[in-house]
């Protein structure tokens, strides 16, 4: 038997080096992925994340189609991207509007038809609009439960679903949706909104693959605490506004940050992305692997939440 002396060892690390070299070269170059008049679809463009990813989704040269439910504050977005263009950038293109309500199935239906109207196609659609929830199960009306999820969950797959024909007749196509830490684990008063993105992650991983042998990638992004106005906009049990920004939510991520993950993420097509810190990425893998403990240290969590509630 041959065995590997002393030189055989360069020549077989200078063989290694080069593959591991090559296999950086080809991770940059799908980093690099042109966004360059793709046509990218994004929900929920009026403030918070999706305002965030208008903005550097313009900025890399996408023809935008931006979605909300207001038209003024949608226009004011149009605006401050008209005027943040600088003529340093890349070429960047107008935006069209497309309004809407995402808890409203039939107003999806002709929306989709609007939103394809713009330019014939759709490249990557960003479902990013969304509520949430505070609120104990037992008080919690279970319309709030129902309405919660028309908005964050029926409402995008119906949007989803109606632009799919367009993408599969071209073959091409990437949908990317926004879910969340609470996609993946359950924490106590957020009832409605953490099984709307337990039923996002389970339909979108189906969607990937189900689409994928007609060239059309699905992202599911699960951010942790980001500093947008979610926590003032989520609604409580008896489906009033919860309007406090909480200190979770003030001391989240920059959406900037986000956006910019996003980003990265659509030009690698990644198939699910977690963005949060140590401890909610321990959550995930402690639901997974210690069942257990995760239920006892939600219990307790739960617990103290509950106390100054009864004091
Ligand atoms: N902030 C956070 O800590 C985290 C957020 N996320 C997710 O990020 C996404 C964006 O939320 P974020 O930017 O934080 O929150 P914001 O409240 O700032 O933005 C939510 C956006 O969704 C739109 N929207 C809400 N309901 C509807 C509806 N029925 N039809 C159409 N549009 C609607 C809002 O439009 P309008 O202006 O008309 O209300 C708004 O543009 C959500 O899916 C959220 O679950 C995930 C993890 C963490
Ligand atoms: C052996 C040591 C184990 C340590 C495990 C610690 C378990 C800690 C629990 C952490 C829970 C994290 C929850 C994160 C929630 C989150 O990031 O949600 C993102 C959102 O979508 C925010 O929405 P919200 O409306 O809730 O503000």
């Amino acid at each position: 038997m041959e065995r590997i002396t002393g030189g055989g060892v360069l020549p077989l690390a200078l063989a290694g080096v080069g593959v591991l070299m090559m296999y950086r070269i080809l991770v940059r170059l799908r980093a690099g992925a042109s966004l360059q008049d793709t046509v990218v679809v994004i929900t929920g463009a009026s403030s918070g994340l999706g305002k965030e990813c208008a903005q550097v989704f313009h900025a890399a040269g996408a023809r935008l189609v931006l979605c909300g439910r207001d038209a003024n504050r949608l226009q004011q977005v149009v605006e401050e991207l008209t005027a943040s263009s600088t003529e340093k950038q890349r070429k960047t293109h107008t935006l069209s509007t497309v309004i809407f309500d995402l808890a409203d199935t039939d107003s999806v239906d002709r929306a989709a038809e609007e939103i394809l109207r713009c330019y014939g196609q759709v490249d990557v659609l960003i479902n990013n609009a969304g509520i949430s929830y505070r609120g104990n199960i037992l008080d919690t009306h279970i319309s709030v439960q129902r309405d919660v999820m028309e908005t964050n969950y029926f409402g995008p797959i119906a949007l989803t679903q109606a632009l799919l024909p367009s993408m599969i007749h071209r073959r091409s196509g990437h949908v990317v949706v926004i879910s969340s830490v609470q996609g993946k684990i359950a924490i106590p008063y957020r009832s409605a909104y953490a099984a709307s993105k337990h039923a996002t992650q389970a339909y979108f991983d189906c969607l990937r693959a189900e689409v994928e042998h007609y060239g059309i990638s699905v992202s599911v992004i699960s951010p942790g605490y980001i500093r947008t106005n979610l926590s003032l906009n989520a609604v409580t049990g008896d489906g009033s506004k919860y309007g406090v920004l909480d200190k979770a939510t003030a001391t989240g991520r920059d959406p900037r940050d986000v956006a910019q993950a996003v980003l990265r993420a659509v030009r690698k097509r990644s198939e699910d992305v977690v963005l949060a810190g140590p401890l909610p990425t321990l959550a995930i893998y402690l639901r997974t692997l210690w069942p257990a403990l995760f239920f006892k240290l939600m219990a307790s969590r739960a617990r103290k939440e509950q106390k100054p509630k009864e004091e």
